[in-house]
């Protein structure tokens, strides 16, 4: 595990773009056009308004409006979603022209908003504008239904009349509305502004719909038959974009026809906003998001990241030198669109290419567009990017291109790369697994940074030995280090200073803080224990038919005093997850074993062979210190459940029975 991280230390690279010099290169009538992909998947989990804020955000970038189209999926095919996006169409006329007019850095309202924007009286009116909206908004979503008075044309109603009573989110037919259009809808200024089209494809119970990647198919088709732009960028709904000029540094690469030729994508790291100071569940996934793409940027490219990522439309159909035609024609990166947006034949092929057995018996998700097979669909596609022979490119520029929302409470989180454990998984043990099918196409090193993600939950194996056996012996007063006088003591020392002093290093190297760090070995710890296992675990049940999985959404909605113990670095336990019961055996096992140790110890009964084994079980207890609390100090709702405490208190002393037996 050590070895494969390595060799994204041997060409680590970091990039500059110089904005300046672009005019000198393309005129702004040259610029490509960029399709801008933006998914949600449930009104419950993910407030629409978020959603309409990510919108908002990438429709006023600094582009040329008529080059620029905003596709938004509903996979959770809802009406309340559609009703945000025709307020937030309204409200860009208003919002688009003033931030171009105030050179507003800051485009995604809410955050604008939030933060210390002018006081002037304009800013006033636009802001009373938007909480309207949002007020509006949240109403009609907590009413779960939309009542006639907000309705307000004939085009509306028309919209809303495609749902039905029978309509679930898992089975309904295909919704598309073009919600702007660049040649008709003009801001209050007087200028177009960008398309913007909601997309609900259809579902149905007895077709397979693929969960993300099958959602971003739809758009990848849908956009290629209305707009077909050569750039595609993906963003998720819990993100928005903090800096307007993002598609201007990606041009800086895309124009250069080399680059073009060779690259299939240009990820921008996941940067999150709202984390507390010192990140308690690490959630910012620092050397995942910007320490190891740095160094894979120069092996290959860094993997994709899901979110805030710059496509080539070219890379979804086949190989640099191996295009891959689709089943027609019309969705081919090379069709030049003739017809507007609005006319019946587009639409009529937008509703067919969006239809739920439209797949079948085509190479998509095999061999065109994003890649079906995985949990973590962004992994698998980029990987197998790079296998047909695509390289890509990592962006990190000062200031972040893209801010979004990370998991702040811990079952969340745990939930969430659970889901992760699972998908790579699918990778490592398929017939695409890097050991067999990557290395011949990906070369040593790219190998082994993809292993090192395919692999990554085997962690659970060493972190669960570490957090049971040595402690288990230590009861017992049975060695399993070298005592302090033998040579080998040594290397032990040697190893973990070492593999600490590096991990510290590369995290403070990347802007991070004492602190942080220190929560972010916790979490991994924390990892092991938990979502690694269960992940593990689950895949193995999937694997063997016993039972299956979908894709469970992270959980965006945050109650107010969660949302308050989080600021004050508390830990969240609240939920009674199973993921718990080992976390909190093994800090039992850990206090049990140090505190029967001390006296020991103190003796000098054999001192010198236990020292190590005293020093992991204090090493234990520093890092389980949040859970001691929340077991039994803690009132609030975050504590551990009782149930959790007692369930882990039964194992310790069934774990210390079956320990003394063997030992
Ligand atoms: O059936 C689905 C499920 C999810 N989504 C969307 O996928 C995105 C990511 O979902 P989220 O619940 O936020 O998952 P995260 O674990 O936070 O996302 C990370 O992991 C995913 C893979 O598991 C990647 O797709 C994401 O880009 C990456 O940020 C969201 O916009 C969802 O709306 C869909 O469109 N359809
Ligand atoms: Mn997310």
């Amino acid at each position: 595990m050590w070895s494969t991280a390595q060799a994204a230390r041997l060409y680590p690279i970091q990039r500059k773009e110089f904005l300046e010099n672009l005019d000198k290169v393309i005129k702004r009538s040259d610029y490509p056009a960029l399709d801008v992909f933006i998914c949600t998947a449930d009104p419950t989990k993910e407030p629409p308004m978020s959603v309409v804020n990510t919108a908002l955000s990438v429709m006023a970038y600094d582009y040329p409006t008529e080059k620029l189209s905003v596709y938004v999926s509903d996979d959770g095919g809802s009406e309340l979603t559609l009703f945000a996006f025709m307020e937030a169409a309204k409200f860009a006329a208003h919002w688009l022209p003033f931030c171009r007019e105030n050179n507003i850095v800051q485009r995604s309202p809410e955050a604008y908003f939030e933060s210390n924007c002018s006081s002037s009286s304009q800013t006033f009116k636009i802001k009373t504008m938007y909480e309207i909206m949002k007020m509006k908004v949240k109403h009609v979503v907590e009413r779960g239904k939309i009542s006639d008075d907000h309705v307000t044309s004939d085009e509306e109603r028309k919209a809303f009349n495609q749902w039905t009573h029978k309509c679930t989110s898992q089975n309904h037919p295909t919704v598309i509305q073009i919600l702007l259009a660049n040649n008709k809808n003009m801001d209050v200024s007087r200028n177009f502004m960008p398309n913007l089209i909601y997309v609900s494809r259809e579902k149905s119970k007895t077709s397979h719909h693929r969960f993300k990647a099958g959602a971003l198919n739809v758009l990848l088709r849908v956009s290629a038959v209305m707009t077909n732009a050569p750039i595609i960028l993906t963003v998720d709904c819990d993100m928005y974009s903090n800096d307007p000029q993002t598609p201007l540094r990606v041009l800086c690469y895309y124009w250069d026809p080399e680059i073009r030729s060779k690259y299939s994508y240009i990820q921008f790291p996941q940067h999150f906003q709202g984390i507390n100071k010192s990140d308690i569940y690490a959630c910012q996934l620092k050397r995942m998001y910007q320490i190891q793409p740095m160094g894979l940027d120069g092996l290959g490219g860094p993997d994709n990241a899901g979110t805030n990522c710059f496509f080539s439309r070219r890379a979804f159909f086949g190989g640099p030198s191996s295009f891959v035609s689709p089943e027609i024609p019309e969705l081919s990166p090379l069709h030049v669109i003739d017809k507007s947006i609005q006319s019946p034949e587009v639409l009529a092929l937008a509703y067919r290419v969006a239809g739920c057995n439209y797949e079948n018996k085509t190479s998509w998700g095999y061999k065109i567009g994003f890649r079906y097979g995985s949990l973590v669909e962004d992994y698998f596609t980029g990987y197998q990017l790079h296998c047909e022979g695509w390289m890509s490119m990592f962006c990190n520029p000062d200031r972040p291109s893209f801010l979004g929302h990370a998991p702040i409470s811990l079952v969340d989180m745990l939930n969430q790369q659970k889901r992760w454990v699972v998908g790579v998984y699918e990778v490592a043990f398929s017939k695409f697994s890097p050991m067999t099918y990557g290395i011949k196409r990906l070369g040593l090193l790219m190998t082994l940074l993809y292993s090192q993600y395919a692999f990554w939950p085997i962690w659970s194996i060493p972190i669960t030995t570490y957090a049971f056996l040595p402690q288990l012996a230590l009861i017992n007063q049975v060695c399993v280090f070298p005592k302090v006088s033998e040579p080998w003591f040594l290397l032990y020392i040697f190893l973990f200073l070492g593999a600490y002093w590096q991990d510290f290093f590369d995290f403070v190297s990347a802007n991070g803080t004492f602190p942080m760090w220190w929560n972010d070995q916790r979490i991994w710890t924390i990892r092991g224990l938990t979502c690694f296992c269960f992940g593990s675990l689950e895949f193995l049940l999937k694997s063997l038919g016993i039972s299956t999985h979908g894709f469970s959404l992270t959980n965006k909605v945050v109650d107010d005093e969660q949302s308050k113990r989080y600021d004050q670095e508390i830990f969240d336990f609240g939920v009674p997850s199973p993921m718990f019961v080992p976390l909190t055996t093994a800090a039992l096992i850990n206090l049990v074993s140090f505190t029967l140790g001390l006296p020991q110890v103190f003796k000098g009964n054999n001192w010198e062979g236990l020292l190590i084994q005293m020093f992991i079980a204090g090493f234990g207890i520093v890092n389980c210190w949040p859970i001691y609390e929340a077991m039994v100090l803690r009132k609030d709702n975050g504590k551990l459940p009782a149930k959790i405490t007692l369930t882990a208190a039964f194992l310790t002393w069934a774990l210390y029975m079956v320990a003394s037996f063997i030992f």
